[in-house]
Formats: C-alpha cells, structure tokens, sequence
C-alpha cells in the first residue's frame, strides 16, 4: 500500500507521472559493457530478454526482447522494450533483464530454436525504480547461480513526450564505469485531445508497440516509437457494404418487375435477369451472416485470404505509425495503413484480374448481343443516374408542392415566394435529368422489340411475376406494346411539366399582384390553361383552393414522366444484365469483392488521417477545398498470378474515385456512435464519420455543413522480387508501365488544383527543401524511363503524398514480406530525410525494425512464426535495400 501511495504520489507532484497510472508507456534500452562470451575469446552475440513478473500472478511472462548486437562485449542496444499503460500492473512487479549470447543466429530452420547461452540476469521492481533518486537504478547482473557480478544495469526513466538535450545523454556509453548493462525506462504519452485519443480507440485495436533510439548525425539520441494496430473498420465496412449490395440488387429486381407486361422475350429475359439476380443476393446473404459470426482479432490474416465467406474483408489489414523524439523538436509522426492487394483471391485469376475481364467482357457483349440491345457503360451508368435522379427529386417536389399548399392556406405571401423558389429550382432540375435522349430511344426501343420479340404461349389471364409469388403486375402500368408507339409523346409529357410549373408561377403571382397576367407570362402558358388560371381567379377567394388544381397537375405530370423515364432506365439496365449474363454478374461479384477490400482500407486511412490532422486548420481547409490523395504503393509483380491482383487492384483502387466522406457529430462519444457509416449504391458511396461532439465544433464551418469531402486515390507498382525479374527478362511490363503513367496524371492534376485552391502555407513543413513541382517532375520522368524495379517511383510517390498531406498505403499480396521491408525502409529514410539519422546507423535501424520491430509481429500475427517467407533465391533478386537481415527469413508455411 506504501509503495502504492508513493506511486500516485508521484503521479500528482512529479513532472513524470507515474508508471502504475493508466495513462502512459514505458519504455525500456539496455546497454552493456564488458560482457563475458561463452567462449574464451569470442566476443558475445549479446540479446537481452525482458520478463515481467506479476507479484499476485506469481508466473514470469517473457514481454519482449532487443535485437542482437553481434560480436560486442559493449553491446549498444537501440531497439528498446515498450509497456503499455496498463503493464506492468502495479509498483510490485517484478521485470527481469536476462542477457544471452546467440550462436547460430543465421540458422534457414525456423522450427529449430535459437541456440543461446545464458550470459547473466538482474530483476528490478517497479517501485524501486519510483522510489530511486533522479529516477535510475544501478543493479548487478548476476550468473547463472547467482554468485558472480557479471555486470551492472542502470535502470533510469525519460519522459519521451518532453524531452530536453541532454535527457537522453544518460543513455549513452559511460565508458568509465566497466562491467555496466544500462537500461533507460521512459514513459510516453499521448499528446492528442483526451476526447480524440479516447475515440480512436473505437476503431484501432490491439496495439503492438516497439521503441529504438538512434544517433543523430550531431551525436544526439533520437527516440522512436512504432505502433501497429488493427482496425474494426476491416469487418465493419464489408458488412455494411454487403448489406447495401443485396438492397440495392433486390431494388434492381423491383424495378424489373414494375417494368410491369412486356412482350414474351424480354418478359423470358427478365425472368432470367431476375433469378440471377437472386442467386447473387442469397450468396451475399449467406456471406453476411457467416461475417455476423466472426469474433476475435480485428484483422483477416494472410492465410485466410482465399476463404469463401471472408472474400470482402481486406487481408491483413494494420495502420502503423512511427513517432520521432528528438531533443529541441516537436514530436513527428508518420501514419501508413499496410493492406494485401485488394483481390478476389477465392474466385481466383486463372483468366487475370478485372481490369483484362472487364474489357474483354465488354468487347465480348458488343458481339454477341444478338438477343438484346447492346449499352455501352456510359449508358448504364447514365440509366442508373437517371433512376436515382427519379427516385431522389419526385418526393422531393411532392413534398415542396405540398409546402406551397401551405403557405397559400396561411395566406403567406413570403411563404407562397419561399416554397415556389425552391419548387421552381427542383423542378428544373428534374427537367434537366431526365430530358435525355437515352430515355427516348429506350422508350422506342422498348416499345420497338416488344413488338418484334416473339411471344412463348402464355396461359390466358396469366401474369407474369405470379410464378414466383409474387403480386400479379398491374396491366395499366406498364408501356402497352401493341399500340401505334408515338415517338414525340416523350418530349411532350416532360414539357408538361414545364408548362403546368409555369402555371403555378403564374398563379403565385396572380395572387401577390393581384391584377391580371401580363403579356410575357401569357406567352408562356399554354392557352387553354391560362383560360383556366384567369377564370378560376377570385381575388376575394381562397388562395389554397385556386392553387390546388394547378399543384396537383404538376404533381400528376411529374409521375407522368417518372413512371416512363423509370421504366425506360430499367429496360436499359435489363438489357445490360441480360447481355451480360452469366459473366457480366460474375464480374459485378468479383469488381463488389475488391472494392469491398478497398472502401475498408481506405475509410481505416481516412479516419487516421483525420483524428491526426484535427487541430491542423491548414489541412482541415485543403480537405474541405480540394481533398485528400489517397496514395497506394504496390509491390505485386507483373507475372503470374499476381498480375490478375494488380488487375483487381487497379480497379479497385481507380473505383474509389466514387466515394466521398462526409463528418457529422456523433449522437454521444460512446464508441458504437463512432463507426462511420456507409451510404449509397455503386455508382456512388458516402462514409459518413461521426466524431466526438467537441473534436466537431472545432471543425470548419463547411465541414460541419456536411461537404462531401473528396478522394483522389493513386496507384503506383513496382515489382521486386524474383517473378519480376522474369516478367522484366521475359515478361510483360506494360501493365505496370501504363498504371504508373495514368495515376501520375492524376497525381499531377490533383496537384495543380491544389496549388489553385489551397495556399502552399496549408502544407505540412518538411526538412527536405526539394521543391513538389520537382518532386512531380522527376516521378513524371521516371514513370516514362525503362528501368528495371525502379523502386525510385515507389519512394518519390511516397514521399509526394506525405507532402502533399495524403493517406499513404503499402500493399503487396499479404502485406506481410515485401510489404515490412518497404514500411521499414520508408520510416528510416524519414528519419534519415526528416530527423538527421546518422549514416552509421542508418542499416542498423533498418535491421532492427525488421529483426524485432511491429512487422515481424505482423508476420507473427498472420502466421504464427517470426520469419518473412523469402528464400535466399528470392531475395537475391530484391533491390539490395530491400532484403531483411540474416536469420529474420527462411522456407516458411505461409
Ligand atoms: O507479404 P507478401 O510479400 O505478399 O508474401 C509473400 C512473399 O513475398 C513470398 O516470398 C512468399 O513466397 C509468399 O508467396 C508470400 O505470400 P503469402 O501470401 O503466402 O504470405
């Protein structure tokens, strides 16, 4: 209890709050000198363990451990060892420092153990190290039997988050005391908004924390923190995306049935469109509640990718940050989101991926559209926009018809203005919608091979729909084909709509002027309804009951026009469904499955992005103005099957041009109020992202409004490994080439519209001088250069988005393997670029963000081994930056 007290004592007075709160990290560098190998002479291969003993517990927990420092009796260790705020529990807990000398450390078996000997061991207790004065402990490191002083550790603490030069010159080499392991415990915290970190929590799981310390180019320490974590967003957004496939695809059956009779070919046609369409609905139904089942991790692991009911889910999907330290700077830190190629791994890619699929299909359907009429996509996608046009405006002006009703009872001349200005405005732009000539010629055309389509016998007074159990179609609805089709009908009843909005202004302003209509307006108005207007007009009489008729007859003409234009769309979108039937709805599943993978690992980026930059007005403006690239860095080779993902991925990633983003306030911070929300269909989403109400009132005015927010997303490959260097020698690069190319012209004009909108204050500040113009220039050289694994694409790209404030992703098959050597290899080059890392250690930390860092704890995660599956052929293809060190890989089941 008294050391308790101690520790929240210190917790209330001292400027380094105590390790037993909740609210900090600790962290943890040793540091030996002299060490005694196992053989005589040879210097040790030195490792230190740490172990955390629970005093209520009673059992030693191995926590973590540093990296190997080879051939050293003064071993320096960066990697240091992190506790969560939560561990140790309490002051009484125990943590044992063991150091071991590591024979074999190159070994291909993974199976086989390390071969280690014990050099000495030293265990501390929380607090002791609470109580000591100026917050170190100096302890001896003990044999094996415990009689021989083999060393001595220093155990002191540093408040990373507050460092000062000269804080962390106690962690280097006091060469003058002989025979010393040092250990620096720090304490970290958090510097985000209580409300702000407390929410992140709502989506980002399962913490992996690892901290180093590297040497500044002036001899200085810098402190580095890595922390990977799992999103929800991984299973949230699949469901909710599966959810709104199988509504949007039992509308499109609706909509087919409201096409009410049609003549027995496509009547047979529909029939066929609409099983199909229920076949895939009960597939995703059944994938749905399969998906509901799930508990556990956060993450769908690599080797899981092919299973059936977890095709949606984004494999392997972690956010990683890497936070600096250094003396005299502000914190940094640096987010990537690491995620496999978004890909349809069950369905596989024996005919390539959707890029190759979708345009041979399209060819393909040009052809053998002998039994339907052939759309093009662009037609589709303007019938889909046409039917949600429809479906949006019509209650709309319904609703404001009936607000002018109103107005006109209360006999409010402001309210009459009010609603008929809004009325007019929607009513235009329903005009404007659905005055195109696809909806003419789909009505003719409907109206055309109704007649020509050869009738199957049919039952008398059947019905079609009735088979299926559903409600007979009504005969009055649909087109009657059997009639003299008139060509100009259409253009006529959406003139109507027109005329009969025209009347009602007139009426409004019949009412305010009350003196007969002038000329102008009489040129307007039909004749015959003008009669009607003048006549029925009583100056004395009630405003509401001479509005009527000519509301109601606006509200009949605009379902005149809705019902033709609904079923002329449809019969477009029946003839594309039926045309691509079956291959055409198996590219919908595979093109619903990849973009699932994408839209999920794209809303865990943007939600990162936004809870980091809050406070950042500059880039809040640059959101709201202009938008955020979304930039993907792809490692698949352009050979075998990985050329099918890269052609998933493709599609994948240009179809997230369709999402936007919208913040709202949460109902309450309660985690559940949030999860962003997905709405829409597939032409176009929108992930709403509700935060904490006072992390909202500090928004932008235009944000709170609820502005789409945009997303420019990018791809850029660059394939590494040996199968690229057959696709290079032998292969097709083209693939790669061309998606380079087209996303640098994204990437580029994404940029001019930024440097148009968003004044260059709004950019984050970065060491590297290196003006983005030129950035842009070399990356759009390079992406025209023939060079083989040009890998300066890859980090060019990185390094523009980054500047650009964007949400940077890494991906390769599993984001496992290539995927941690590029993660580790940007995050030193920032720190080499952006922190003043010292040459000398620039492969080190390398090293030891690859040998016991967040990744190989992916990889750990993923498949339960700590090694990247690459053999040493593999890797002698890797540019050499690339490869991991020695005994971090080998033949592994992955
Ligand atoms: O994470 P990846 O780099 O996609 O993992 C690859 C690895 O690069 C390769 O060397 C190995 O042979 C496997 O194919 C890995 O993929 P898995 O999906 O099997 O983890």
């Amino acid at each position: 209890t008294q050391l308790r007290e101690e520790g929240r004592e210190k917790t209330l007075t001292g400027s380094h709050v105590s390790l037993t709160t909740g609210s900090q990290e600790t962290s943890c560098f040793p540091e030996c000198r002299d060490l005694i190998g196992s053989g005589r002479d040879r210097k040790p291969n030195a490792l230190v363990q740490v172990a955390v003993i629970d005093p209520r517990e009673q059992y030693l927990v191995s926590h973590a451990c540093t990296e190997i420092v080879e051939g050293s009796r003064d071993p320096l260790f960066l990697t240091g060892v992190t506790f969560p705020p939560e561990y140790p529990a309490s002051p009484e807990t125990l943590v044992k420092l063991t150091v071991y000398d590591v024979r074999d450390k190159a070994r291909d078996n993974v199976s086989k153990p390390l071969s280690v000997s014990f050099l000495g061991s030293a265990t501390f207790s929380v607090s002791d190290l609470l109580r000591s004065k100026d917050d170190q402990l100096t302890l001896n490191l003990r044999s094996s039997d415990g009689v021989l002083a083999v060393g001595t550790v220093l155990v002191s603490r540093v408040n990373m988050g507050e460092m000062e030069e000269g804080d962390m010159d106690h962690i280097t080499a006091d060469v003058q005391q002989a025979q010393k392991v040092r250990t620096c415990v720090c304490v970290y915290e958090s510097r985000s908004p209580p409300d702000v970190s407390a929410s992140t929590n709502a989506f980002f799981k399962n913490p992996v924390c690892k901290v180093y310390k590297f040497q500044t180019v002036d001899s200085k320490w810098m402190l580095v923190r890595e922390q990977m974590e799992e999103c929800t967003l991984s299973f949230s957004i699949p469901r909710q995306l599966l959810h709104l496939y199988i509504q949007e695809d039992m509308r499109r059956i609706q909509e087919l049935r409201d096409l009410g009779e049609l003549s027995p070919h496509w009547d047979n046609l529909r029939k066929e469109v609409i099983g199909r369409y229920g076949q895939v609905i009960a597939a995703y139904q059944e994938t749905l509640a399969e998906l509901n089942k799930i508990t556990g991790p956060s993450f769908k692991p690599s080797c899981s990718k092919a299973q059936r009911y977890l095709e949606f889910i984004p494999i392997n999907l972690h956010t990683q940050r890497m936070r600096v330290t250094c003396p005299r700077q502000t914190d940094a830190f640096y987010d990537v989101i690491t995620v496999g190629a978004p890909a349809a791994h069950f369905q596989g890619f024996k005919g390539g991926g959707l890029q190759r699929l979708l345009s041979r299909h399209e060819a393909e359907k040009k052809s053998t559209a002998y039994q339907c009429i052939y759309y093009s996509p662009e037609h589709t996608a303007k019938a889909q926009e046409v039917l949600h046009s429809v479906g949006h405006l019509q209650p709309l002006i319904s609703g404001l018809a009936d607000q002018l009703l109103q107005a006109a009872q209360q006999h409010s001349m402001s309210g009459l203005r009010e609603a008929l200005k809004t009325l007019a405005g929607k009513t235009e732009q329903f005009v404007h919608a659905l005055k195109d000539e696809l909806v003419k010629s789909a009505l003719l055309a409907l109206h055309a091979r109704g007649q020509q389509g050869q009738s199957p016998p049919q039952n008398p007074g059947h019905s079609p729909g009735q088979e299926d159990g559903q409600a007979p179609l009504k005969r009055q609805d649909s087109i009657p084909c059997h009639k003299e089709y008139d060509e100009e009908e259409w253009d006529r009843v959406w003139a109507d709509v027109a005329k009969s909005l025209n009347c009602v202004i007139a009426m409004v302003d019949k009412l305010q002027e009350q003196e007969p209509i002038n000329n102008n307006q009489e040129q307007l108005i039909p004749k015959q309804v003008l009669a009607d207007v003048i006549t029925s007009h009583n100056p004395e009489g009630d405003w509401r009951e001479q509005l009527c008729p000519l509301v109601v007859r606006l509200k009949e003409c605009v379902a005149e026009v809705v019902v033709r234009a609904r079923r002329a769309m449809t019969f477009v979108l029946l003839q594309e469904a039926a045309c691509s039937i079956p291959q055409g709805l198996f590219l919908k599943q595979r093109r619903d499955v990849v973009f699932s993978q994408a839209l999920a690992a794209l809303a865990c980026g943007f939600v990162m992005r936004l809870y980091a930059g809050m406070e950042d007005k500059g880039f809040l403006k640059q959101l709201h103005q202009v938008g955020l690239v979304a930039q993907f860095e792809s490692l698949l080779s352009t050979y075998s099957e990985e050329i099918g993902m890269l052609e998933d991925m493709e599609v994948g990633i240009s179809d997230l041009h369709r999402v936007a983003f919208k913040i709202t306030q949460a109902k309450t911070d309660n985690p559940c109020d949030l999860q962003p929300v997905v709405i829409g269909r597939r032409d176009h989403y929108t992930v709403e992202v509700p935060l904490p109400r006072l992390a909202f009132q500090t928004l932008p005015h235009e944000i709170k409004e609820g502005k789409a927010l945009q997303v420019y997303p990018v791809l850029f490959n660059v394939g590494i490994n040996e199968q690229q260097t057959i696709a290079d020698r032998f292969g097709d690069i083209s693939l790669q080439e061309r998606i380079n190319q087209r996303n640098f012209e994204i990437l580029d004009s994404y940029y001019k519209s930024l440097s148009d909108k968003v004044p260059s204050e709004c950019l984050p500040c970065f060491q590297t001088q290196t003006d983005l113009k030129d950035l842009l220039g070399t990356l759009g050289q390079n992406v025209v250069t023939k060079k083989r694994k040009n890998v300066e694409i890859l980090w060019l790209a990185g390094t523009i988005c980054r500047r650009l404030n964007g949400i940077r992703f890494t991906s390769c098959k599993s984001a496992k393997d290539r995927t941690s050597m590029s993660v580790t290899l940007e995050q030193c080059a920032l720190l080499r670029d952006e922190h003043q890392l010292n040459k000398d250690y620039f492969i080190r930390a390398l090293d030891c963000m690859r040998r016991e860092g967040c990744r190989i704890e992916n990889v750990q995660k993923n498949i339960k081994c700590r090694k990247y599956a690459f053999n040493m052929l593999q890797l002698m293809a890797f540019p050499k930056i690339y490869r991991p060190p020695e005994g971090t890989y080998g033949k592994v089941d992955s």
